[in-house]
């Protein structure tokens, strides 16, 4: 599918006329559930699950047997400040890695059915250091969010949105600070594990960045050009691609879920479509996903990025959708009501 945007102005225009929730999918689905043999309510959260997603695929028996992974990487020039425990080197050795079935994320994808692919997004070209000028001209932000929106397997049945790139955390902490204010501190956090004195140099670059740009932050497509990066702009692509096809997404840690805000913040509503998968241990992401007034699915500890937390989730998503599915109701069953 051509993308139906060359520019910020027409990709602002696609968002505001995105596709809703299928209404009647989801009282069909609703009704279903109150049918099904268990008490009422007894699948807590799974039965939430199963009625939003239903809404979402328009069909009162939802599907989870078709997930796809999608993965972004990108370079930052702002990593040359010593942000990352890291050397930037390791974005395209660990690209590698996925391609060859390595990561952890390979093994998630595979144990719960998701076909995984791997956009590598100009790698020998990092992001500008934000400190200093924007982070990508218009139209380096606009291939990006069109490299994410032409990821989307339209024939998906939920996506699952990851990345990897060094320096990551530090360009996400710059987008969060922006659009939801606070301290440079408030949003950094320790990344791949950087010591206090790179905890410190996170700060001073968000700071920086927060100044050298502030008269363009009040804009989210801007934040998201100045202090973003090219991988958290596919993931917003890939996100907003995923709700022009009512696909239900999971969203990761982080940086994704930096990229999902500069979404809701561009347009309200614009996340409907999407779910937390987890809490990450990254400091501030708690408070990004009360701020996205979404509750995570899982609270392991992880810190890694690339899609894991979220593919974890899927498999919450598929228990979830293989009982609503799946039960019999009580009329089917013969088992007595209360
Ligand atoms: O998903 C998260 O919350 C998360 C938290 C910490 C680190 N990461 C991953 O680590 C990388 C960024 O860390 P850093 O220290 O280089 O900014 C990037 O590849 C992310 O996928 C991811
Ligand atoms: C090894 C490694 C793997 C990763 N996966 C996502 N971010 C990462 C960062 C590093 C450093």
């Amino acid at each position: 599918m051509t993308p139906p945007f060359t520019s910020l102005d027409s990709f602002r225009a696609v968002l505001a006329a995105q596709p809703d929730v299928d209404t009647s999918a989801r009282t069909a689905a609703a009704a279903r559930n109150g049918q099904l043999t268990k008490p009422p309510g007894a699948l807590g959260r799974l039965e939430d699950l199963a009625i939003w997603l239903a809404g979402w695929q328009g069909r009162e028996k939802p599907k989870a047997d078709a997930p796809q992974v999608v993965i972004f990487a990108g370079n930052h020039g702002v990593a040359a400040r010593g942000v990352s425990a890291f050397p930037p080197e390791v974005t395209a050795q660990m690209v590698a890695n996925f391609r060859h079935g390595g990561a952890a994320i390979n093994q998630l994808s595979k144990a719960f059915g998701a076909a995984m692919t791997v956009h590598a997004l100009d790698l020998d070209h990092p992001t500008a250091d934000f400190t200093q000028s924007p982070a990508m001209t218009e139209a380096e932000l606009t291939k990006a969010l069109t490299t994410g929106w032409n990821a989307v397997d339209p024939q998906a049945d939920l996506l699952v949105t990851g990345e990897m790139g060094i320096g990551n955390t530090t360009s996400a902490a710059a987008i969060v600070a922006a659009l939801l204010g606070g301290a440079a501190e408030d949003w950094v956090g320790r990344g791949t594990g950087v010591d206090d004195h790179g905890l410190a140099r996170k700060a001073a670059a968000v700071h920086a960045g927060l100044a050298t740009h502030a008269a363009l932050l009040s804009d989210p497509l801007q934040v998201l050009r100045c202090l973003g990066g090219h991988e958290i702009a596919a993931m917003a692509g890939a996100i907003a691609r995923a709700r022009a096809e009512r696909i239900a997404v999971v969203l990761d840690g982080f940086i994704c879920c930096a990229a999902a805000l500069v979404l809701q913040r561009a347009r309200s509503g614009a996340l409907d479509h999407c779910l937390a998968g987890h809490v990450s241990a990254e400091a501030g992401h708690g408070r990004l996903l009360a701020a996205l007034d979404k509750q995570p699915l899982l609270n392991l500890g992880l810190r890694l990025g690339e899609g894991s937390g979220a593919a974890l989730a899927l498999g919450i998503v598929q228990g979830a959708v293989a009982c609503h599915s799946g039960m019999a109701t009580f009329a089917e069953a013969g088992v007595s009501g209360a």
